[in-house]
């Protein structure tokens, strides 16, 4: 059983937040490095449960990561060639990305593995990566005809490139494929209608992979070795940013600042919107970190105003739409959500705990087959709501809480998934202290 956390209504926030490692990047640069032959230090990655899925999944595979007492990583691989069968069922825990991204790497594998997660993961759909990678000539068979895991993996004898429409804009989907594709005889070609987030291009640059991006397509070489860097240092998680973004926003006379925000353009459809919506953020300090930028963002609260969300943004702003459920709770007039069925396949299915959850509190909110229709401007009241095993539920149900006049969470402690310090942040900016330890 998890924990239940009680939120009281706060006054106005100020102060600053450390936002912790992007979980994408921090995902990936525990997979790439581990395909290198030099050690890699990775600095600010996030200490959250779904990265830790991923450190223990390589572990397994043959690759050490260490960490040092400020949290910083050291992973040595054994080469490209060099991960080594696991002598048991690999656990991707509660995460899409692990479980995804390594079928990917797996099946590129001259061994066998299996690999499963928890009961929320085993529910999730995996014939996504599971078709194009068999079409690549991977062994990849799964649990109701390949359609949930426990996934079970074995050496292919020839791994092809191939020429993919990616039906669902996803970058679990689309990275699962690039990792196989470094291990084909022939180049892949994969085309998106959207463009999801591109984290995995990016790192692919960092470790020495050459990208080549025309539109809305990737060409990828196959390659037989990496040139890992010495150092990356992960940017923090516009993700978990939003919470205070939207915090910030919608509760009267706050000024916050988050340090270190990633804003990688895939990313970043949340700011276009907020911006939209008539909120106050000013991005400060662009800088680079590695391939990916970054930025400090200055957030004042701001009325807000209700919009429609195209379909063509959401793979920008995918994993936001519960905190944005929020924002438009508190704005004047309707939001529109559409385009958001992906939604329905996440930790849970996110459109239905939205609207029956904030419905809890008050708030009038439409279920669509897509996605939500958000009347503003209700005073919302307390309740008892449950996360459903969600992290970004339950952080949005806090912040809800916050703003208005308080909330209990049942199943609180999934936080840790994505973003173990939330309610240490969240109580320290409360009592007007500076949170963000990390
Ligand atoms: O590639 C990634 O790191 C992720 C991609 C997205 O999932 P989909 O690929 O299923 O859209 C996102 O929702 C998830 O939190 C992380
Ligand atoms: C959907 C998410 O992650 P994953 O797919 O990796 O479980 C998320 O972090 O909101």
């Amino acid at each position: 059983m998890g924990q239940n956390i009680q939120i009281q209504p706060t006054g106005n926030l100020t102060g600053s937040v450390n936002i912790p490692g992007d979980k994408s990047i921090s995902h990936r640069s525990i997979m790439l490095a581990g395909l290198a032959n030099t050690p890699v230090k990775v600095t600010n990655f996030l200490h959250a449960a779904d990265c830790w899925s991923t450190i223990n999944c390589m572990r397994a595979l043959g690759v050490s990561v260490d960490q040092d007492k400020e949290g910083a990583l050291t992973v040595t691989g054994n080469g490209f060639y060099g991960l080594r069968e696991p002598k048991n069922i690999l656990d991707a825990g509660n995460s899409g990305t692990t479980i995804r991204l390594l079928t990917g790497l797996l099946g590129a594998q001259p061994f066998f593995s299996i690999i499963t997660g928890d009961a929320s993961l085993r529910k999730r759909p995996m014939a996504r990566v599971i078709t194009p990678l068999i079409q690549m000539g991977l062994h990849i068979v799964g649990r109701e005809q390949s359609r949930y895991a426990p996934l079970a993996i074995h050496a292919a004898e020839q791994i092809r490139g191939i020429e993919y429409d990616m039906p669902v804009a996803s970058a679990q989907v689309k990275s699962a494929i690039l990792l196989a594709a470094l291990y084909a005889s022939s180049p892949t070609v994969l085309h998106e209608t959207m463009p999801s987030r591109d984290h995995t291009e990016r790192m692919f640059e960092t470790f020495g992979i050459p990208v080549k991006r025309v539109g809305n397509s990737i060409i990828l070489e196959p390659v037989k070795q990496l040139q890992a860097p010495e150092h990356i240092n992960v940017p923090g998680d516009i993700s978990s940013a939003a919470f205070w973004l939207i915090a910030a926003s919608i509760i009267p006379n706050s000024q916050l600042v988050l340090h270190n925000v990633g804003i990688n353009p895939t990313r970043t459809g949340i700011l276009d919107i907020l911006q939209q919506m008539g909120a106050d953020i000013t991005v400060t300090n662009e800088r680079w970190s590695g391939r990916e930028p970054v930025a400090d963002l200055v957030v004042r609260s701001a009325k807000l105003k209700g919009v429609t969300v195209e379909a063509e943004i959401i793979p920008r702003l995918i994993d936001e739409i519960p905190i944005l459920a929020v924002a438009a709770s508190f704005a004047q007039g309707q939001t529109i959500i559409k385009g958001a069925e992906e939604l329905r396949v996440k930790e849970t299915d996110r459109l239905k705990a939205i609207s029956l959850e904030l419905g809890k509190m008050g708030a009038r909110i439409t279920e669509t087959a897509d996605g939500l229709i958000i009347d503003g401007s209700q005073s919302l009241h307390a309740a008892l709501c449950h996360s459903h095993d969600d992290h970004r539920m339950a952080m949005a149900l806090a912040i809800a809480g916050l703003a208005a006049r308080g909330v209990e969470i049942e199943e609180a402690d999934c936080v840790k998934i994505s973003y173990p310090d939330f309610f240490a942040v969240l109580a320290d900016l409360s009592s007007g202290l500076t949170g963000g330890k990390q």
